[in-house]
């Protein structure tokens, strides 16, 4: 790994992965452009980062970056939106939207999916200051509550009848989530060492990992829920619309 730590000030940069089919919410749109209160779930994650003042630029992976909805919303904050190409794996967008951001000059880079729209600004702060801080880099995660079941394998694959094999210890286990804040150039190599359309590579955290690093766990929020099935959804658009209820009673 060749990327160097240097002493000047950060120049932190947030990359949103928007270029994914939504395969398994099977809604008529791409999950992050469904909306709620005339707002998509994409136009919800970028406002959720850019509460934080310290992300000085946003670079979104998406498949189009040419269709009218985008250039509409660019021009709402000309400055600070970009649209890149998104590729083949959430790994390929996200590696689009690092090279962008570190031609504009980002030391490091935070990246969070489109589809997790509730981010709280509390969690967003509290990864940023540890992720600028740590080298190995640093994500939000939540510490597993439940009890943890491992399944018999069914021969048969048959998803509906599963039964308990074992119980799993859940003393160390957390769920991960984004944002992940890592050193732009080091992520950038990470990736690339990994192999963008490695399917291990779930998370970036997963190609720092690949590469001997130990990222910061940072305790997330249950609000945090990135949409991946049409339940999912549900709970967001609720928790949605009694955030803006809350905004605009404050107004
Ligand atoms: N080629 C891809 C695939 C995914 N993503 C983005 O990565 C985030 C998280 O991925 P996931 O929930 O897996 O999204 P999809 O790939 O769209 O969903 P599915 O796996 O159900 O098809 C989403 O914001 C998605 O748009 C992306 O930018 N480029
Ligand atoms: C990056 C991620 O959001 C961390 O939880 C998640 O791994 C991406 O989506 P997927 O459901 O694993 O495809």
């Amino acid at each position: 790994m060749k990327a160097s730590v240097s002493n000047d000030p950060p120049s932190l940069m947030a990359v949103i992965p928007a270029a994914g089919n939504g395969s398994r919410m099977q809604s008529r749109v791409p999950k992050q452009f469904l909306t709620v209160a005339d707002k998509t779930l994409l136009e919800y994650s970028i406002e959720a980062v850019c509460r934080d003042s310290r992300v000085e630029q946003v670079f979104i992976a998406v498949s189009n970056p040419d269709t009218d909805y985008f250039v509409e919303l660019k021009q709402k904050q000309p400055t600070k939106v970009h649209f890149v190409k998104g590729g083949n794996s959430r790994a390929e967008s996200v590696l689009a939207g690092i090279k962008a951001a570190t031609s504009q000059g980002a030391t490091h880079v935070l990246v969070h999916d489109a589809a997790r729209p509730c981010l709280p600004e509390t969690a967003l702060k509290r990864v940023i200051d540890e992720g600028l801080k740590d080298p190995q880099g640093a994500i939000l995660a939540i510490p597993v509550r439940d009890s943890l079941k491992r399944a018999v394998v069914s021969s048969q694959g048959d998803k509906g009848s599963a039964h308990i094999e074992s119980s799993v210890e859940r003393e160390a286990l957390w769920q991960a989530q984004t944002p992940q804040v890592f050193n732009a150039e080091r992520l950038q190599q990470a990736i690339e060492h990994m192999g963008a359309l490695n399917p291990q590579l779930t998370d970036e955290a997963s190609a720092m990992q690949w590469c001997g690093f130990q990222p910061a766990l940072i305790p997330g929020s249950i609000r945090n829920l990135k949409v991946t099935h049409p339940e999912d959804f549900e709970c967001v658009r609720d928790w949605l619309l009694v955030i803006n209820n809350k905004e605009e009673s404050r107004s």
